[in-house]
């Protein structure tokens, strides 16, 4: 798989995204959102706070363990079908909605909803999906934030299979997914060969 390019920005420019070169999608990635002492201090915040669950999903007929926890914090309003639950959102705590407030003005969205992923070790994974459920409109943009260990993140293309894009999510970035990307791009985070320590993602949606 190639390495991803990308084009504008530079590291010294902190609000400057670099703009992946990926055809039928905007991608857009912050490398240093967040500096390294925010990071650290949000990492520990949410181990701590976050009702951190084991879910379960049903796979070839049998119920098996998601290989992550899981946590859906938002609006009271907001309830969201995800690999076939539904799911009501727990109540916003300080952290998230510090967060919140700070990836809107880049986003340029105000979010209602936040999926949390707490991947313990490199065994724990998501598999190859797009953020398609028709909850999230149209051109869902989708603000993905990255603390603790980094985990290289994959897209691949649905009809052009020649065209794959790998990047390093790195804490304190932000990865924003906005336009077509997810009628026309899958994306994974997979098990990785390395010993590696715990890992948060945060997703902000849109719910309607
Ligand atoms: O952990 C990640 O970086 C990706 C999470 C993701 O794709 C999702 O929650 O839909
Ligand atoms: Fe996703």
């Amino acid at each position: 798989m190639n390495d991803v390019s990308l084009q504008g920005g530079t590291d010294n420019l902190l609000d400057m995204p670099k703009t992946l070169a990926m055809s039928d999608a905007d991608v857009r990635f912050y490398p240093d959102f967040f500096d390294e002492s925010e990071a650290d201090q949000l990492f520990v915040k949410l181990t701590q706070t976050i009702p951190w669950r084991q879910d379960q999903i049903r796979l070839f007929g049998r119920w098996v363990d998601q290989p992550r926890l899981t946590a859906w914090h938002g609006d009271p309003s907001c309830s969201y079908t995800y690999s076939g639950m539904t799911m009501q959102p727990q109540a916003w705590t300080a952290e998230l909605l510090a967060i919140k407030g700070q990836i809107e003005p880049v986003a340029g969205v105000v979010f209602n909803s936040v999926l949390l992923n707490y991947y313990r070790t490199e065994h724990d994974s998501m598999g190859w999906h797009s953020d398609d459920e028709k909850e999230l409109g149209e051109n869902p943009v989708i603000a993905s934030v990255n603390l603790g260990a980094t985990r290289r993140f994959h897209f691949k293309h649905k009809h052009l299979k020649e065209q794959r894009v790998a990047l390093d999510l790195t804490a304190g970035s932000l990865l924003i997914m906005a336009g077509p990307t997810q009628h026309f791009w899958l994306h994974q985070v997979p098990k990785s060969a390395r010993s590696l320590g715990p890992r948060i993602n945060l997703t902000f949606r849109v719910i309607r």
